[in-house]
């Protein structure tokens, strides 16, 4: 694994005592795309706000592109692109001088061919002329992820970049993420939203007052989203598992009244035709029939209930 960020032992306080992180250790890797759940005040903005090298960290170090991020902040600064959760932008300028504005900053060469592309691929390049005031919410929403693209990052950070938008939108959101991902960047994104994360991201992270629970691969968590409970509801209670059915992994509910069978739904067989025939030959009689999915949502709503 190339980490392209590293955070160690991260922990901010801000003035007043408040802890918002509290010993963060993440590794980002090169050309990946992770997204970082968490409730309201987790601290997913403190934490890519300290990664991007603007809010100071209290202990502990990040190093981006192997520069620290406090003591090598331009280098650090220079492959990162940010786009903010609050929309900043001039009224009275127009989209094209922003993004041109937004790159000189960074000491870059004006490259007007780079940013009419870098409009094109974001659906604003007939807004080109237009002045920031002139433009729907979405569309500035475009504007500022154009801004965080002009110097041509190699790490892109997006702070809740869906927030309010509309499904159309989103949906353009995840196209030009998923092509800079194709370029070779690595993105990171925040969201309260879990079928965003589960439609892009390679990894999920999931935040909870100040600390990050789990990293893990989307597929992994997708296979715990697999997971499904049979419910069988029996007409006469029993203690012990009949004779055809002791090889079926099923548990018997405290109350004798149910068996509960845990399977795969994305398996090829989930093997309960077969349990219901067996269920018959052992002369069991069942009066209902219940299932439950765990979902990421599920997971989530567990992890970070568990901390609260
Ligand atoms: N400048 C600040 N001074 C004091 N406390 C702050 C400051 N900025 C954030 N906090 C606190 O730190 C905690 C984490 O905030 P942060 O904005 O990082 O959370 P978040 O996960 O991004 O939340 P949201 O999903 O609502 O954007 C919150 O309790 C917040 O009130």
């Amino acid at each position: 694994m190339t980490s392209i960020v590293s955070v160690r032992d991260l922990k901010k306080s801000y003035a007043g005592g408040f802890e918002a992180l509290s010993g963060v250790n993440l590794e980002i890797e090169k050309g990946e795309i992770l997204a970082l759940l968490g409730p309201n005040g987790a601290g997913k903005t403190t934490l890519i706000s300290t990664i991007c090298g603007i809010s100071i960290p209290t202990s502990g170090t990040v190093r981006v592109g192997g520069h620290d991020v406090v003591t090598d902040f331009r280098a650090a600064r220079n492959l990162i692109g940010l786009v903010p959760q609050e929309i900043n932008l001039e009224p009275f300028e127009t989209v094209m001088n922003t993004v041109r504005f937004s790159r000189g900053l960074f000491g870059k060469p004006r490259n007007d061919a780079l940013i009419d592309q870098i409009l094109k691929d974001l659906s604003l390049h007939d807004k080109r002329d237009s002045k920031i005031m002139m433009l729907s919410g979405g569309m500035k929403r475009r504007v500022l992820i154009a801004k965080a693209l002009s110097h041509e990052p190699s790490i892109l950070f997006l702070d809740e970049p869906t927030a309010g938008v509309d499904v159309e939108l989103r949906k353009d959101m995840w196209d030009v993420v998923a092509k800079l991902k194709a370029s070779g960047v690595t993105i990171i994104l925040t969201t309260h939203y879990i079928e965003e994360a589960e439609a892009i991201a390679d990894r999920v992270g999931i935040i909870s007052k100040g600390s990050i629970l789990l990293v893990e691969k989307k597929e992994d968590l997708m296979q715990r989203m697999g997971k499904k409970r049979l419910r069988i509801e029996l007409s006469t209670p029993i203690s012990e598992l009949p004779q055809e059915l002791a090889d079926r992994g099923l548990e018997i509910a405290a109350d004798g009244n149910a068996l509960i069978h845990d399977y795969d739904t994305r398996s090829d067989r989930t093997g309960i035709t077969a349990l219901l025939k067996d269920l018959q030959n052992a002369g069991l009689k069942m009066t209902d029939l219940e299932t439950q999915q765990s979902s990421l949502e599920d997971i989530f709503v567990d992890l970070v209930r568990e901390t609260s």
